[in-house]
């Protein structure tokens, strides 16, 4: 399967600050690739660096085959990056004219303004549009040109929930018509709705390149969930990760949560309304990047 971007052993220094320590990605054409990570984790970096607006330091990049920078590799690219600069007294319908005129074989206007709903708001000017409203269109934006590899910075900040599901059926669309997606997020629920693999960046490292059952299962953490009077916290239990209180209910992270049942019964610990469940996504991000941090 052709290699659609790579990095190889990337790092990226900004002054002191150093953003990515040594990553490697390799995204493959078709693919649908979620990076996440907390703040300042290098997702933006990477992306700028997959996508040519950015040199690395060390290491190499590489786009449809060659240097980002190099816009020959780049006509099958689009790009939402994190902030977007709109000009603010030209109309939407503008905006979308002057980005599909650099390209060859642009999508119709009124066809890419449907699919990310701006239809009725072709004649606003972008200055006057919501904070949703520009993010739609500068999503919209990274697919004027028909690319075959979409880089989405945090694509849907800032939308509320049926603007943001209505985005992420455009995104599913051009994914199963075969375009290659990589999108970041801070939304777990984001990625675990779109996509099956999963990068989880942090401090410029990645810690986990896998699918998101597995980075779950990387964690392999229960959570156990129960009401009881008895603090818990002094009884010194094996296998206790964390126990959090919420009002009356302590929640418990456990790798074996058989055990920890057992042993609370052995000790007579009085509880009721006990549910056992996976982590979710996040817990196990949580964890990762606690790892990582500590
Ligand atoms: N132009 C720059 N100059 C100096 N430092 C920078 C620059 N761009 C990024 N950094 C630093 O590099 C690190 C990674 O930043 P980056 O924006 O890639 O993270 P991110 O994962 O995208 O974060 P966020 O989720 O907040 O967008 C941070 O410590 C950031 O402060």
């Amino acid at each position: 399967m052709m290699i659609h971007a790579r990095a190889q052993g990337v790092t990226k220094h900004f002054g002191g600050t150093v953003a990515l320590h040594g990553v490697d990605l390799e995204v493959r054409a078709g693919e649908l690739v979620g990076l996440l990570g907390p703040n300042g984790a290098g997702k933006s970096t990477l992306v700028g660096l997959l996508t040519g607006s950015r040199r690395p330091s060390g290491g190499r990049v590489e786009l449809c085959g060659g240097d980002p920078r190099d816009p020959r590799n780049r006509r099958t690219l689009g790009v939402t990056p994190q902030e977007t600069g709109l000009p603010a007294s030209l109309r939407v319908g503008e905006v979308v004219d002057f980005v599909r005129a650099h390209f060859p074989n642009p999508i119709a206007k009124a066809e890419l303004l449907d699919r990310f709903g701006l239809g009725d708001l072709a004649r606003r000017q972008t200055g006057g549009l919501s904070g949703g409203q520009k993010r739609r269109l500068a999503v919209a934006l990274a697919f004027a040109g028909r690319p075959e590899i979409v880089f989405l910075d945090e694509p849907t900040t800032g939308l509320d929930v049926g603007a943001r599901r209505d985005l992420w059926e455009a995104i599913r669309t051009f994914h199963a018509d075969g375009g290659t997606v990589v999108l970041t997020s801070h939304y777990l629920e984001e990625i675990e709705a779109l996509a099956r693999r999963v990068v989880v960046l942090a401090n410029g490292r990645v810690l986990a390149d896998d699918s998101v059952e597995s980075v779950r299962g990387l964690v392999g953490l229960r959570r156990i969930s129960l009401t009881s009077p008895v603090p818990l916290t002094d009884l010194d239990l094996d296998g206790l990760v964390s126990v959090e209180r919420a009002g009356d209910r302590l929640h418990l992270l456990t790798p074996d949560a058989d055990r920890m049942v057992r042993a609370l019964v052995e000790r007579n610990v009085p509880f009721r309304d006990l549910e056992v469940r996976p982590t979710s996504l996040e817990e196990a991000f949580l964890t990762l990047t606690g790892k990582e941090q500590r």
